[in-house]
């Protein structure tokens, strides 16, 4: 497959890109750098260096190779500066959004995957969470998601253009030789490494009091080579499907408190923590249940420990700050 990636010198395009390459599949990457360095991208990529904004580029980039499916990775992903800078994230997500799919069917491209998240549902009303339940984001990170969502399906039905939308949970972990480095790092398992190996002196707990367990926000966490491999079902389901929402997760929910003690299991090294109020937008519990795309696409997770997923990630992370 020719497959054009979004977004790809992120830490999960990055890793998609690899893995797809690793298979045979020619992708090209297309990424402007904003929270990214053009030495992450994959050595045998192609790249186009664009704003998903400009879409005579997509089209032109479009036009000159035809692809068999797009991977749209490219966003803005935080959900704590989303609270501060809501239209950053209605731009930079929802609107170039709709650019890329005006290019997509300008030019007759009429299969996407795109990156959505558990952030769509907000505060669940039960969990394991459904991909039929309740959508009502807590934070305009999930909304410019949703809003994205939306577009997708009257595009669909009015265009044709297929899409498989993936409401990931927490990713973590590493393949070999490519991990999780965002552009400042705002996410918790890197944030704690980084104590670990004493780049940081301590890492700031956001919020005891919520009605969890210990006090501390519960997420779901999901290896990313697992979430690689939903996208290349999701991506050959659309030979069949028109259009197809799933949850990504391991269906088990951490305490912040928990994936810490993780991390001082597998390293080794004592954490040191620091109890701060909670970070404004954040949903207390998010845990997934993945039961469709397992039935449906039969997509079997391989790293269903938080331990594993974490020694993967600090296997990584010691390399690249060695
Ligand atoms: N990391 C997670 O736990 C998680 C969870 C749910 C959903 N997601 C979604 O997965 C996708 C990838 O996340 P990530 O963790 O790899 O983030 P990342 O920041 O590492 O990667 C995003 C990439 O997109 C690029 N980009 C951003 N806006 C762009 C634009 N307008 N034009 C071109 N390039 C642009 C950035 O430069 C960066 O290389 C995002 O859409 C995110 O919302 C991530
Ligand atoms: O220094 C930190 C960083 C995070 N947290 C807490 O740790 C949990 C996980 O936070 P992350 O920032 O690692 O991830 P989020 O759950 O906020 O968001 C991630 O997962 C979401 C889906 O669940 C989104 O899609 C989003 O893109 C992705 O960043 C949250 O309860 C957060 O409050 C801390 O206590 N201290």
């Amino acid at each position: 497959m020719r497959v054009l990636v979004t977004g790809g010198a992120g830490y999960i395009g990055g890793t998609v890109t690899r893995i797809l390459l690793a298979r045979g599949h020619e992708v090209t990457v297309y990424d402007n750098f904003c929270h990214s360095k053009k030495i992450a991208v994959a050595k045998n990529a192609r790249l186009v260096e664009g704003d998903v904004a400009d879409r005579a580029l997509l089209e032109k980039t479009l036009k000159e190779s035809r692809f068999d499916g797009v991977m749209h990775f490219a966003a803005l992903i935080e959900a704590g500066e989303s609270m501060q800078r809501p239209e950053l994230y209605f731009r930079n997500n929802t609107a170039a959004t709709l650019s890329l799919l005006e290019a997509m069917v300008a030019t007759g491209h009429d299969r996407l995957v795109f990156s959505s998240t558990a952030a769509c549902y907000g505060e669940p009303e039960s969990t394991p969470i459904l991909e039929d339940a309740r959508l009502k984001p807590t934070n305009p990170y999930g909304e410019s998601k949703l809003l994205v969502e939306q577009m997708l399906g009257w595009i669909n039905s009015i265009h044709g253009l297929r899409y498989a939308s993936l409401r990931y949970f927490n990713v973590a972990g590493a393949i070999e030789g490519y991990g999780e480095a965002h552009e400042p790092e705002s996410h918790l398992i890197p944030l704690i490494l980084d104590v670990a190996l004493g780049r940081r002196e301590k890492i700031k707990i956001f919020g005891q009091d919520y009605p969890t367990p210990d006090g501390t926000c519960v997420r779901d966490y999901i290896h990313v080579e697992d979430l690689a491999e939903a996208h290349l079902l999701a991506l050959n389901a659309l030979e069949q499907r028109s259009r197809v929402i799933y949850n990504i997760g391991n269906g088990q929910g951490f305490t912040v408190r928990e994936v810490i003690d993780s991390v001082q299991r597998v390293t080794g090294k004592p954490i040191a923590v620091e109890e701060c109020p909670r970070r404004p937008g954040d949903p207390a519990v998010l845990v997934a249940s993945s039961e469709k795309i397992k039935a449906e696409l039969g997509w079997k997770p391989k790293f269903a420990e938080l331990d594993t997923i974490i020694r993967s990630a600090w296997e990584w992370h010691q390399k690249r700050y060695a």
